[in-house]
């Protein structure tokens, strides 16, 4: 079947979003595919069901059903598998491959969420050194491990990556990653199916103990004072702990002062939005595990628009590549602009200062240092006057901001401005690419796309 539909669409397509499907098989009379999230199911839907009926015609259906269903995080990959990890430091490769077969003790991790998969910059080089020395010495560097931020920020991802690690050098231990909710509703089954013991040895046996949105406990009593003894028993085996939440323990309201003391015992981090650069290396990376050839310019206007959330900004990167592949059009900035203009408003749309000189010197098709030097020639000083005139319009900076990124002082950006203002209207050319890059730079160039 899957031949049908790669014969049907093209490489990128195909790869981008049927090689991380799953067949689970046929259930009540419909083909049932994995998908990795809800934006992938609402994708299918619209846009492949056809298509995957054809396919099952082909194959002799006679009333082919097909449905989508998520698959949970834990059996969620990369979208295509990408290079094994490496092998930890201080083993090599074949005393690692004479280690006991690898354990089902990562069963709970997310195969994405490795070290290696992680992207370190400012926002979060602390909480990554914290795991890090985590990994290397669970129970004894820091007991337990408190990551708190925001949402989306990679809190779980990091977690995850201490698990990975440990089970990669240590096959035997066991490893648990629970939700604060998981841990809540199995206590609660637990009491119900009078199975207590069984509860308290699945917690307390692990070496490692991964608890997600820890912010949660607030206000259950009963599941808090559980956990108080879960937490007892593994700190005094010296086993780790790594607890996430939204905030710092002192924040967490309703919280007994017991568990906060508790939580407060080893080192607590926190985890920063991610600023531009770190941004753009994530987009990037993703762009590569997935064998996606897209330029800088366009993973930097992505990043641009999505600044507060990593899950958002992989969901835009994945919205442009869609976009572009079911268009069948390159990459371009503008494509990327209009594959998020119903996500994010085009005015959110953010230009800055080096945008509009690129897009200038491409319009007039000289390089950008030229625009920026120092040539005196009209054909350098008009394209030079019409980015210093867009950059005022299209960006928020200063007239002396603008002078210096042009090596000028602010009174020559004013002028520049003044003479494209008022050959607006009077030169036919001038006023043509004015309006032409604006369209551009606003995403609003909609080059032929069959939206
Ligand atoms: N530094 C990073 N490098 C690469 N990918 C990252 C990074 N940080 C986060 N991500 C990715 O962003 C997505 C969201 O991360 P994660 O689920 O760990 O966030 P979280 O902080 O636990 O959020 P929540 O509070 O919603 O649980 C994941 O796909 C993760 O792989």
């Amino acid at each position: 079947m899957l031949g049908y539909v790669r014969r049907n669409i093209s490489e990128v397509e195909y790869h981008t979003w049927f090689a991380p499907v799953k067949n689970l098989g046929v259930q009540e009379g419909s083909l049932v595919l994995g998908v990795r999230n809800s934006f992938a199911q609402e994708w299918f839907r619209k846009h492949y069901l056809e298509l995957l009926e054809d396919a099952l015609r082909s194959l002799g259906a006679e009333h082919p059903q097909v449905s989508f269903q998520v698959l949970p995080a834990q059996q969620e990959a990369m979208l295509l598998p990408s290079d094994p990890p490496p092998p930890p430091p201080g083993r090599t490769q074949s005393e690692r491959s004479q280690a006991a077969p690898p354990a089902d003790n990562r069963k709970s991790l997310n195969p994405k969420y490795t070290f290696e998969n992680f992207v370190v910059g400012p926002n979060n080089n602390l909480a990554h050194a914290a795991a890090l020395a985590v990994a290397e010495s669970p129970g004894k560097a820091y007991n337990p491990l408190f990551i708190y931020g925001d949402v989306g920020l990679g809190k779980t991802h990091l977690m995850h990556a201490v698990g990975h690690y440990m089970a990669e050098r240590f096959p035997e231990k066991r490893i648990e990653y629970v939700s604060t909710e998981s841990f809540t509703n199995d206590l609660i089954n637990a009491i119900r199916d009078d199975k207590m013991t069984q509860f308290r040895n699945r917690y307390r046996s692990v070496d490692l103990l991964l608890v997600d949105d820890i912010q949660f406990l607030a206000g259950k009593e009963r599941t808090q004072e559980e956990f108080f003894h879960t937490f007892n028993a593994l700190y005094e085996n010296h086993k780790q702990i790594i607890l996430s939440s939204d905030r710092p323990p002192k924040d967490i309201q309703t919280l007994e002062s017991r568990l906060r003391s508790r939580f407060e015992w080893g080192l607590i981090t926190d985890i920063q939005s991610p600023e531009f650069e770190t941004r753009v290396a994530i987009l990037k990376m993703n762009a590569e595990h997935n064998r996606i050839d897209i330029p800088q310019e366009v993973l930097e206007l992505i990043a641009r628009q999505v600044t507060a959330n990593i899950r958002e900004l992989e969901g835009a990167l994945m919205r442009v590549v869609a976009f572009a592949s079911l268009n069948n059009v390159p990459f371009s900035r503008a494509v990327a602009a209009k594959a998020l203009s119903n996500v994010f408003a085009p005015q959110e749309v953010k230009v800055e200062m080096i945008d509009v000189l690129r897009q200038v010197a491409s319009h007039y098709n000289m390089p950008p240092d030229v625009i920026r030097g120092s040539g005196r020639v009209r054909e350098v000083v008009v394209p030079r006057q019409v980015a210093q005139y867009l950059i005022r319009e299209l960006t928020d900076h200063s007239l002396p901001e603008i002078g210096q990124f042009f090596g000028r002082d602010h009174s020559t950006v004013m002028h520049a401005i003044s003479k494209v203002t008022e050959a607006l209207g009077k030169d036919v050319e001038l006023t043509g690419a004015v309006n032409t890059l604006r369209r551009k730079m606003q995403g609003l160039e909609d080059e032929g796309l069959d939206t």
